[in-house]
Formats: structure tokens, C-alpha cells, sequence
């Protein structure tokens, strides 16, 4: 069933696991996350950013998770992934979102706080669990950028915590976006995040978190596309990440690069086809096995 974030948060965080947090912007994936996440018996966390709303609409997005939530036994929520305006996590819980992120980690501490202390105000009246972020979605794996400027400082996470009360907290220590994360070696910074993890005790988020596997950039190369050089962050470090108290691993990438590599394939050997649904069922497929994947890496199968 549909739930609210916050017993997501706690459990995991009582647990010391990770739950994925998976982005869909449309039926094929929605689907392929949720039933992935049944048949591993796992609490998930389903989420739309902005731009998938303004790519799908709210009505489509809200709607679909709403019409199926009573079908899968597990508990999930319906989280706003980087919603960057307070008008957004208004919709959004108009739409019956569970979960929100209010992302102010580009403005000032000052503004951050101010925000997310006021989102908070609304959320927690209504159940709805709040993330927030501090530092910046950049890989650090070189020194041209300071570590101190653009990672998360341990001690201001401790202030933020307390005076926001949010349910959990995303510290950038050095992963980003997509799929060219590291040039060179990865370097997650795991001294920092063992002490964001003492000095505020709550849930944790580890965003830019995809492994970016090097069978799905070979395919898509393969049959057509050029992404030479993506590189995501190894399994193992994943594992220390979730081990040192990351709670929720947003995965985005890992699930584009599933359905794109096959896609890609279908549409370059079957030539006669041009019944989408013929593409789009093994390209859900390859969606759905990554998503089962990643929730085994997370360590989250059977903790439904
Ligand atoms: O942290 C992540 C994904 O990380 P990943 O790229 O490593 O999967 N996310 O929050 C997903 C961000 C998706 O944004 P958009 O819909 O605007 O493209
Ligand atoms: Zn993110």
C-alpha cells in the first residue's frame, strides 16, 4: 500500500539498510519499479521530479500510482524528488504525495533553512516526510573544486537537523547526476559521512547513486548510441555508503540505461516491427531486473 515516508525513513534507519528511491515519468516504469519491488518483497520509494511532471503532467503521474496502490502488498511512498519551488510540494500534496524533498541547496544556508523549516511546518501536520540537501551534486574526484566549498560541512548538518526537523537528509559527498559522474578513480568522501551520520542520527540520502554498468554503456554504444566514458559509482562503494548510514539511494540513471539499451537493440534488429509494445515490454523487463538488482544491493529485499 501507499505509505508515508517517515516509516520508510525510520525503519531503515533503526535497521541500518538502504530503500531505492526510483524516478519514473511514465507507465513502463512505474510498473517495472513497483512489480521489481514485489516480487523482492522490498519497501520502495517511488519519485517524480519537476520535470517529469511537466513532462507527464501531475494528474497522469499521481493518478497512475493511485489507481494501482491497493494491487502490491508492499509499502511504498510517493516521493517529489529535487522539487525546487514551495509551489511544487503544494501540488504535490494536493495530489496525495507521501514524501517531498524541498531542494534549496543552491540559495543560501540561510534561505535553505528558512524553507525547509517552513515546508516542514506543513508537512508534518499532514504525515508527509520531509528531505532537504546541503553541498552540491558535484564529483569531486579531482582538487580543481574545494572539497570544503562544495561537500556537505558535518557540523552545519547537525544545526540544519535540529533547527528544520526534517525526516531526512541528503549530504553531497562527491557523487552527481547521470551517468559521467567520475573522470577519474570515484572518491566518495565516507569520513564525512560517518560524521553527518553521528551528529544527526537521522535517515540519510545518497543521490547521484547509480553503478552506471558497463554492460548497458556497451550496448547502447553498440546499437547506436555514444556515451563512452559513463562511469557511476562501483557496487562496493555503494555497500560502505549504505553501511556508514545512507537510507534512500535515489537511481535514476541505471534504469535509463537498462530501457535505452534495449530499445536501442530492438529498434536496430527488428526491422518489420512497429508495434511499440513489441520495444517497450523487454525494454520494462530490463527496467524491472535492474530495479531488482539495485534493491538486493541496497539490502532491502524481504524488509517489506
Ligand atoms: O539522484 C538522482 C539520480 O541519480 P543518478 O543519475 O545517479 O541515477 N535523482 O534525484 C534523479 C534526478 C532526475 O532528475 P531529472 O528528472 O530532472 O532528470
Ligand atoms: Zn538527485
Amino acid at each position: 500500500p501507499l505509505v508515508s515516508g517517515k516509516v520508510l525513513f525510520e525503519k531503515a534507519n533503526e535497521y541500518n539498510f538502504a530503500i531505492g528511491a526510483f524516478n519514473f515519468n511514465n507507465m513502463e516504469f512505474l510498473k517495472a519499479i513497483l512489480d521489481a519491488a514485489e516480487e523482492e518483497q522490498a519497501p520502495v520509494f517511488i519519485q517524480t521530479t519537476e520535470s517529469a511532471i511537466k513532462y507527464a503532467g501531475i494528474e497522469y503521474l499521481a493518478g497512475m500510482v493511485h489507481a494501482v496502490k491497493d494491487k502490491y502488498s508492499i509499502p511504498f511512498a510517493l516521493h517529489l524528488d529535487h522539487g525546487k519551488h514551495v509551489e511544487t510540494i503544494l501540488l504535490a500534496i494536493r495530489h496525495g504525495y507521501t514524501s517531498v524533498m524541498i531542494d534549496y541547496s543552491d540559495k543560501s544556508y540561510e534561505e535553505n533553512l528558512k524553507v525547509t523549516k517552513y515546508v516542514v511546518s506543513i508537512c508534518a501536520a499532514l504525515g508527509i516526510s520531509v528531505e532537504a540537501e546541503l553541498g552540491k551534486l558535484v564529483s569531486v574526484e579531482d582538487e580543481v573544486v574545494s572539497r570544503e566549498e562544495v561537500l556537505v560541512d558535518p557540523e552545519q548538518a547537525k544545526e540544519f537537523v535540529d533547527r528544520t526537523g526534517i525526516d531526512a537528509l541528503a549530504p553531497a559527498i562527491g557523487t552527481a547526476h547521470g551517468a559521467f559522474k567520475f573522470k577519474g578513480e570515484p572518491k566518495l568522501d565516507f569520513e564525512r559521512l560517518k560524521k553527518v551520520k553521528e551528529l544527526t542520527g537521522i535517515a540519510l540520502v545518497l543521490h547521484g547513486a547509480s553503478g552506471v554498468y558497463e554492460e548497458y554503456v556497451e550496448k547502447i554504444n553498440k546499437y547506436g548510441g555514444d556515451i563512452k566514458g559513463a562511469k557511476g559509482v562501483p557496487d562496493e562503494e555503494l555497500k560502505k555508503a549504505v553501511e556508514l548510514g545512507i537510507n534512500k539511494v535515489n537511481t535514476d540513471t541505471d534504469l535509463r540505461l537498462a530501457f535505452i539499451s534495449k530499445l536501442r537493440e530492438l529498434m536496430a534488429l527488428e526491422k518489420k516491427v512497429i508495434d511499440p509494445r513489441k520495444f517497450l515490454k523487454p525494454a520494462m523487463e530490463e527496467v524491472k531486473n535492474i530495479v531488482k538488482k539495485r534493491i538486493r544491493l541496497y539490502g532491502s529485499q524481504g524488509k517489506a
